[in-house]
């Protein structure tokens, strides 16, 4: 089933430390009997100034995984690195400051303060660290993401798709280690999406960010320069360089075709008017339903 990680097939992994990685990682929730084990020994590597995108079925361990690297929550046991640096047995007082210091956050919910200006939202953990944001590094912040006019306002102000721009700029000014993005464009439209991953990708390619992102868009994951599959809390494959059609590709051979919705795949219908093939099924069991039916429920 793994072929060439160019080609639309997922291959496995490899390990080799980048700037976050784990091994042997596992989280299991609950008491025995009850337990779900969310992990199941995953060791996988990110590396420095890429754009990684994981993907994989709801339940499939994302968000766990997701959070355990960003010291957000605690593994059950395996080893995670940041920098190097081991922090699975680091106390609160030490992970506090790595989430503070090299470690950027987007939430889909962006989790702007709504009291305060855009400004300071965006300098608001610089603040709390007690450091000062050169001025010209928050100008060009700003600037990159589009927000220059915005400066003093509230984020009740703002657009849904603004509000996750200052969520970016929030994360990006710091100049962290890795930002990690809990389903950026989840809440967003097609044109706010796209406004984001065009940020994203520049952050990478124009300040050399490491960006870890949680999707379930097709559309964002080919944003990006490796796709990472998940499925039963485990690492399925992966992806290098990968095109929308070679995601889509990937997940129906993993088996998660359902991940893609129909709506979605009528809104990338072939120009010829080819049905997609999840549109296909469903038009043949419509059809076999109404086959099948009574000639008299269908002539009422
Ligand atoms: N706090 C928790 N307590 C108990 N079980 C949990 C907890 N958090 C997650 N789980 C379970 O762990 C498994 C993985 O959950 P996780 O949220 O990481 O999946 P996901 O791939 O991010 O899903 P989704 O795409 O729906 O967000 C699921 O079976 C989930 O029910």
């Amino acid at each position: 089933m793994f072929a060439s990680s160019t080609s639309a097939h997922p291959t496995s992994p490899t390990y080799t430390e980048g700037v976050v990685s784990c091994r042997g990682l596992v989280k299991i929730y609950g008491e025995k009997g009850t337990s779900v084990t969310a992990l199941d020994h995953v060791s996988i590597s990110f590396e420095e100034s890429k754009l990684t995108a994981i993907m994989g079925p709801s339940g499939s361990g994302k968000s766990t995984l997701m959070h355990c690297l960003a010291g957000l929550d605690s593994p059950s046991s395996g080893e995670i690195k940041l920098e190097g640096s081991e922090i699975t047995h680091m106390n609160e007082r030490q992970l506090t400051k790595v989430r503070r210091d090299r470690i950027g956050f987007i939430f889909q919910s962006f989790n702007l303060v709504p009291t305060l200006t855009v400004k300071q939202n965006i300098t608001l953990p610089a603040s709390i660290a007690g450091k000062k944001i050169p001025d010209e590094r928050l100008r060009e912040v700003v600037e990159a993401v589009g927000l220059t006019d915005r400066l003093s306002h509230r984020p009740s102000e703002l657009s849904g798709g603004q509000q996750q721009r200052v969520a970016c700029a929030r994360a990006l000014v710091t100049e962290p280690a890795v930002i990690f993005a809990d389903e950026p464009t989840g809440n967003l439209d097609s044109r706010s999406s796209r406004q984001i991953l065009e940020f994203l990708r520049r952050a990478v390619d124009v300040y050399g960010q490491s960006v870890i992102m949680v999707t379930h868009d097709v559309d964002a994951a080919a944003w990006a320069d490796r796709v990472v599959f998940l499925a039963d809390g485990k690492v399925a494959g992966e992806l290098i360089s990968p095109s929308r059609d070679m995601v889509l590709d990937a997940l129906r051979e993993l088996g998660h075709d359902t991940e893609v919705s129909l709506e979605e795949q009528l809104t990338h219908m072939a120009p010829s008017g080819e049905l997609p093939p999840a549109a296909a099924e469903l038009a043949d069991r419509a059809k076999q339903i109404l086959d099948n039916l009574p000639g008299s429920v269908i002539d009422q």
